[in-house]
Formats: C-alpha cells, sequence, structure tokens
C-alpha cells in the first residue's frame, strides 16, 4: 500500500449509507475507506478468477460435447441420393447437424465472451466507483466502472463496462444531479460519490475522491507517468470534451480539429472500442478501417485495442490502401489533386458511351482467355444502360461466366493433360494430393480445372479488377489528356465500375489536415456507405496542397450531405512551457485557448550558434545530455536527407525508417514526415535557423509539429540566425 498516495486520495465526501464512519479524521476515515476497498477489490478479484476459471471449463466441457455429438451424427448420418424422399431426409438431417454445431458455437462464444472480458479486467478490474441515488431518500447505488463489463453466476454486475449507458455520468465529471442517456430515455440520477483508483491487479495504489471534479487526479497521476514506446488506452481518465467525441451520436461525417497533444488518436481508438460494444455481435473488425500517416505510427498504436479487449480494424496508410487498386507497377505518385479535376472526370462520364478501344484483352500465361472483342460484344448487349457502375458489374459478371467456361474448355482438353502429367511429381502432389492420374474424363477435367485456377490466378484477378476495361484509354478519349495522377485514374475507375468497397461501416481518418481534396474524395467515394471520422490539426498541414479544414468539411459536405464538428483545445502531451512555445505559432485568436494540464519541467532551451563548429559542438553536447538522461529522445530533421546527413554528423545514432518501431529508449534521427502523431520524451531540434523554417504558413506548422512532439524537454538549435517564427510573440 502506498501511504503517500493514500494521503493524496481526498477526505471521502459521502455518509452514512456508503458504509463510512462520519466522526473519524480525514485520515482516519481515508485509511478505513481505503482498507474497505482494498477487501472489495480482493473479492472482485477472487470472483473475477473463478469466473475465468469456470468459463475455461464450460468451454473445454462444450468442446468436448462437440466432439461426441460430431462423432455421433457422423455416424447416424446416412447420406442417401436415392430418391426424392431420401435427398430431403439427409437434407433435414443435415440441418439438424448444423444446428447442433451452431448450438454449441453459440455457447463456445458467450464463454469465450467472458474470458476476454476477465483477461482484460485480471489487469485491473476496475478504474472508479460512483454512487447514484436513482430516487430521492433511497439509499445510492455503487457501481464500479472497468475497461470491460462482467457480472457473477446470478447476474449481478461486479464491473460496469465503460462504454454503458450509465457510466457516462462518470465522464460527464460533474458532481449532484446529472444525468445520462439509456434507450433514448434520459435518466436523471444524483452523482454523490465519484471515486477513481489506481490498481495493479489484485492491490489498490491509491483512490482519489472528486469533489467539485475540477481537477482530475487520477489524469495527473496518469500523465506523470510519462510516456511508453506504444500509445496506452486513456479509458480512465477521457476527459469531458474528449467523451463528447468518444459517445458522440452516429453522424454520417464527424470532423474533430484538436491542437497537438489533446488527444484526439486516443480519443478515437476509445470510439472504435466504443462503436464495437454499441454494435457488439453486429460490427465486424473487417468493417473498420483506420487511415494512418505512416507505418511507423500504425505500429505505435496497434495494441491499444488489444488491451480494451477488442481486435484491431484494418491499418492502412494511403499509400497501403491505394497501391492494390492501381495496375501493377504503377506508383501511389503524386497526391495533390483538387476537386475540380474530379468533377470534370464526373461531368465526362455523364454523358460518355464505351468504345471498342476501351476494351482489352485478358491474357495470362501468354494464352490470351478473353479478347477485347468479346468485351465489346458484351458491352453492345447492355447498351440500353448508360456507361458506369451498373452496366459495368452486369458485364462483369457475363465475363465472368466466359471465363470460367474458357477455363473448363481448356480443362477438357488432352493437350492440358499432358502438361500436368509433365509436371514433376512434386508439383502434383502439391496440386493434387497425389500423382496426376485420372480414372474417368470427369476426374480429367475436375483436376484440370484447379491445376488452371492456380495456372491463371492472373487472370481470375485481373477479372475481379475489370481489368478488361482501359482506364487510361478511357481517360485519353475523355478527358483528352494521358498520364493522369493516381487520384484520378482511381477516381475515374470508380466512376465508370462502382470500384469500391460498400461493406466498409466505420473510416476513420487520423492526422485528416494532411490529405489534398483529391485523396479525401476518392476515400469518401471508395467507402460509399461508411461513416467518417476525420481528426486532426489545421496547425499540423505539413505538406503542399493539402485541403484547408473548410476545404475538407466541403468536400464530405457535398459527398455525404452534412458534417458534424468538435473542438479538442487542451494539450495532454507537453508540459506547459513547451505547449507555450507551440502555441505562440498558433493564429493569435487560436493560442489564448489552449491550454496544457501537463506538470512542468525545464524550460525548452533555445542555443543559437554562430557558425557551423559552435553548431555542431552545440548538437553533440544536446546528444550527449539526452543519452544520459535516459528515455527517449528524437532528433527531429525536416527531410528523410537531413536525417542522413545528421547520421553522419553524430556517429553510431539510428535514423528511423517506415519499417521500424519506435525504440522504448534511446536515440533516434527521425524525419518530421516519420514523427507524425509520435511523442517523445525528449525532442532536440537540430536547426531552428530562419533558413531551414522562413516566415512562410509551412514552415510555421512544420516548426508547430516538431515542437510538439516533445513532452517534457525541448532542445532548439540554429545554426545560424534564429528563425524569427520563434523570436515573434
Ligand atoms: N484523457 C487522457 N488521459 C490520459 N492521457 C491522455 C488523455 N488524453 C491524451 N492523453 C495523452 O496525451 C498524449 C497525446 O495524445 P494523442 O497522441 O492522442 O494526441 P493527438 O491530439 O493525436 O496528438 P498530435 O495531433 O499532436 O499527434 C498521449 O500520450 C496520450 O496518452
Amino acid at each position: 500500500m502506498s501511504r503517500e498516495g493514500q494521503q493524496s486520495a481526498g477526505a471521502p465526501s459521502v455518509g452514512g449509507d456508503l458504509g463510512r464512519p462520519s466522526a473519524a479524521t480525514g485520515q482516519e476515515a481515508a485509511d478505513l475507506v481505503f482498507a474497505a476497498e482494498q477487501a472489495h477489490l480482493s473479492e472482485t478479484y477472487g470472483k473475477l478468477e473463478k469466473i475465468g476459471r469456470d468459463a475455461i471449463a464450460a468451454m473445454e466441457a462444450v468442446a468436448r460435447d462437440a466432439a461426441e455429438d460430431k462423432k455421433s451424427m457422423a455416424e447416424e448420418l446416412a447420406v442417401n441420393f436415392a430418391t426424392w424422399d431420401d435427398i430431403l431426409e439427409t437434407h433435414a438431417d443435415i440441418v439438424a447437424m448444423n444446428n447442433i454445431i451452431e448450438a454449441h458455437d453459440m455457447a463456445n462464444s458467450v464463454q469465450a465472451e467472458r474470458l476476454r472480458a476477465v483477461e482484460v479486467l485480471l489487469r485491473e478490474p476496475y478504474f472508479a466507483k460512483i454512487a447514484l441515488q436513482f430516487k430521492e431518500g433511497a439509499p445510492a447505488k455503487e457501481l464500479y466502472i472497468g475497461s470491460a463489463g462482467i457480472s457473477d453466476e446470478n447476474y449481478r454486475r461486479l464491473v460496469v463496462d465503460w462504454r454503458s449507458p450509465v457510466a457516462e455520468v462518470y465522464y460527464n465529471q460533474t458532481m449532484g444531479p446529472t444525468s445520462y442517456v439509456a434507450d433514448g430515455r434520459t435518466i436523471h440520477v444524483d452523482l454523490q460519490l465519484r471515486r477513481q483508483f489506481e490498481i495493479e491487479e489484485d492491490r489498490l495504489i491509491t483512490y482519489f475522491d472528486s469533489d467539485v471534479a475540477i481537477e482530475d487526479k487520477l489524469l495527473l497521476a496518469s500523465l506523470s507517468r510519462g510516456r511508453s514506446a506504444h500509445m496506452q488506452a486513456i479509458t480512465a481518465t477521457i476527459q469531458r470534451e474528449q467523451n463528447a467525441v468518444v459517445r458522440h451520436e452516429d453522424v454520417p461525417v464527424l470532423q474533430v480539429a484538436g491542437i497537438a497533444g489533446s488527444g484526439k488518436t486516443s480519443v478515437f481508438m476509445q470510439r472504435i472500442a466504443y462503436l464495437f460494444y454499441q454494435h457488439r455481435g453486429a460490427l465486424d473488425p473487417t468493417q473498420v478501417f483506420l487511415i494512418s500517416p505512416n507505418p511507423v505510427f500504425g505500429r505505435y498504436i496497434d495494441r491499444v485495442l488489444p488491451d480494451l479487449g477488442e481486435r484491431n480494424p484494418e491499418i492502412l496508410t494511403w499509400e497501403e490502401f491505394l497501391s492494390p487498386l492501381l495496375p501493377a507497377g504503377r506508383g501511389v505518385g503524386e497526391s495533390d489533386v483538387s476537386l475540380e479535376r474530379l468533377r470534370a472526370i464526373d461531368a465526362a462520364v455523364a454523358s460518355f458511351e464505351f468504345a471498342r478501344s476501351d476494351f482489352r484483352d485478358i491474357t495470362s500465361a501468354g494464352v490470351r482467355l478473353l479478347g477485347g472483342d468479346a468485351v465489346e460484344k458484351v458491352s453492345a448487349k447492355f447498351a440500353n444502360l448508360p456507361a458506369g457502375p451498373h452496366r459495368a458489374t452486369l458485364m462483369a459478371e457475363e465475363l465472368s461466366v466466359r471465363l470460367t467456361a474458357r477455363l473448363k474448355s481448356l480443362a477438357a482438353q488432352e493437350d492440358t493433360h499432358d502438361e500436368i502429367a509433365s509436371l514433376p511429381v512434386d508439383e502434383q502432389l502439391r496440386l493434387f494430393g497425389e500423382v496426376f492420374d485420372p480414372q474417368s474424363d470427369e476426374e480429367a477435367r475436375t483436376l484440370a480445372l484447379v491445376y488452371l485456377e492456380e495456372k491463371h490466378t492472373d487472370a481470375l484477378r485481373a477479372m475481379e479488377a475489370m481489368e478488361w476495361l482501359d482506364v487510361d484509354r478511357v481517360a485519353a478519349r475523355l478527358l483528352g489528356r494521358e498520364g493522369l495522377t493516381s487520384v484520378e485514374w482511381v477516381y475515374l475507375k470508380m466512376a465508370l465500375t462502382g470500384l469500391g468497397n460498400p461493406e466498409a461501416r466505420y473510416v476513420m481518418i487520423d492526422e485528416a489536415q494532411d490529405y489534398s481534396q483529391g485523396q479525401l474524395a476518392v476515400l469518401a467515394r471508395y467507402f460509399r456507405r461508411a461513416h467518417f471520422l476525420l481528426l486532426g490539426d489545421p496547425n499540423q498541414a505539413i505538406f503542399e496542397g493539402t485541403a484547408t479544414w473548410d476545404e475538407m468539411r466541403a468536400v464530405f459536405e457535398e459527398m455525404r450531405g452534412s458534417v458534424s464538428q468538435c473542438r479538442l483545445m487542451t494539450s495532454y502531451r507537453s508540459t506547459p512551457a513547451i505547449t507555450d512555445l507551440f502555441a505562440r505559432l498558433l493564429p493569435a485568436g487560436e493560442a489564448m485557448e489552449v491550454a496544457s494540464v501537463q506538470r512542468e519541467a525545464p524550460a525548452p532551451e533555445i542555443v543559437v550558434c554562430e557558425n557551423a563548429d559552435e553548431w555542431k559542438a552545440a548538437l553533440v553536447e544536446a546528444v550527449r545530455v539526452a543519452c544520459d538522461a535516459g528515455g527517449l529522445t528524437a532528433v527531429i530533421v525536416p527531410w528523410k536527407n537531413d536525417a542522413k546527413r545528421l547520421a553522419k554528423t553524430l556517429d553510431g545514432v539510428t535514423v528511423l525508417g517506415e519499417g521500424d518501431s519506435l525504440p522504448e529508449t534511446g536515440i533516434v534521427v527521425v524525419p518530421l514526415k516519420l514523427a507524425k502523431g509520435l511523442e517523445f520524451d525528449r525532442v532536440i531540434i537540430p536547426d531552428a535557423s530562419a533558413r531551414a523554417f522562413p516566415n512562410s504558413d509551412i514552415a510555421r506548422r512544420r516548426l508547430y509539429t516538431t515542437i510538439s512532439r516533445a513532452t517534457r524537454h525541448l532542445t532548439i538549435l540554429s545554426n545560424g540566425e534564429l528563425t524569427e517564427l520563434l523570436n515573434q510573440g
């Protein structure tokens, strides 16, 4: 038990109905509360362990029963296709067998769900307790809130899930009369106690009672623990303005602007977990997409949801999203594309008709499997429909049938059988599990089809991707120009074929300010039924040609109707002094609103060097100090080339690459592009000279982004005259 922690806990603020002595002194009362809470924790922990053990035993029993049932069912199942009645009977038996297997699966998934909750809770059974009075005069009801919810065998709630409606009063942070919404009904309650805990497994470290809840002590405790190599969930300390985003109603588009370190990324991880809870069983992680700024960032955040007992959604960078949609060998390239250029595509497609030259052959392994002429014929069949997604889908279905027919006809040819027979034996074994020795024509055809489907897998993929349509040809004819950017190319293909993912339900774009209008329009169109969450910081727009915050809203208003907006103005990452420094780079009105809740640390250091030797010595010294101090230090440079150059100057210092994960400790040189979204104990800006950061908007945003990566220590060096940006204000 941490005596110090216990003393820091506020005096209990609620009286007798919660079982605490009212006459005791503050410290005695606190001790009694501590002892009572530790006892409750130990009891809950024991119950959780038992639930876990019971769940495993139940799953074992289900597995045993299922195996026995399957065995006896398989023995009893008499497959008989002799008469129509026999077929019906066989069918009924199979349905019954499947129902039994399904029942086993269901029983297992219920237990697996409980086990998952127990696994999460055994790390920290809960982090808060609230006492709610539902009716005047009635005793307050105590609820413990944790990262998952669980009930005991009598359906009594041991721990309430942080995402359940009632938990909202904890996050509202208002004592006394308050309310929450459940099943569309507003429920008025009196919040009499809001107690936060620091717990490790079954050990209570300390507790804090909120009185008026101005200050969130658990938040301060959590922030003082500092940074880690992987992003952590913020479930216990989600702040009120953040909670408004996490629990925001399910609107088509939610655009959240937040200053650096305001918890945008943390909030959207919590929102994903919240959505999974709300749509339990109906929302699959494969229907949720998270577009991340770079692969390092993807790895930085990929533990948050598993720690909350949820599966990760699809985490993709823009390149990873776009590449598979492009023809092989075509790079992602330039992404700065305006909405006008895409509108021109829509306008052109609206009055367009296919021509023979738009179609091309599907060939594979040197064989022409489907000719452009055949595609034209199929197109003519649907000529009554406008050239566009509906027609393309019908064409694709018919062409697919034709391709299958073609493969089947090849499978019947003796040449093919000879080709298979001449394959090395181990290749035949890999393909068929035995040597190719068909006993009938039918068997020969079946095996040959297996072989051909593998041999021509490229053709099947090309068919799936509707590559019989030559998008470049269409572009040249339709738009009168070749060399479309990849953004335009994919947009045109979507307009012509309906290419997209209609199954996606949610798409979250982090660092949304770094995308061009064209990129945003492509995402909005590709995920045409999804709800979007756009998180970003207009002041961290560090690339040329990206959409402004208003342009982003306009793109989504045009494509989705309406856009809801929220703002996050408190920084949780950086010390007040670092926050002040980067807030100085904000437009005047905005800087006023920015606040930091971190505790203070040494002020940022700015060293202006007169010449290159002095600068190099100062840099080496800054790195040495950082090395001695421990933790993780980033030397953040504007571009990749600077990183390589600097690594030579600083012997033995590694450069963080796209394929790397963030190390726990040490010194890394990081190009700004890869530092996006990340944070470090210390940041060294090797050169903040007027040359490196001229007095321009983009340089101002790049400097703001660089500075705001630092949590506690910041050293700024300047090789020559310091940038004017830091001299202002
Ligand atoms: N409510 C909170 N409780 C505890 N820690 C928090 C909270 N909100 C944010 N943090 C911490 O603050 C830091 C910054 O959060 P996060 O990276 O989510 O901010 P961001 O707005 O995405 O930052 P940026 O845009 O500058 O990259 C993280 O270490 C995060 O854990």
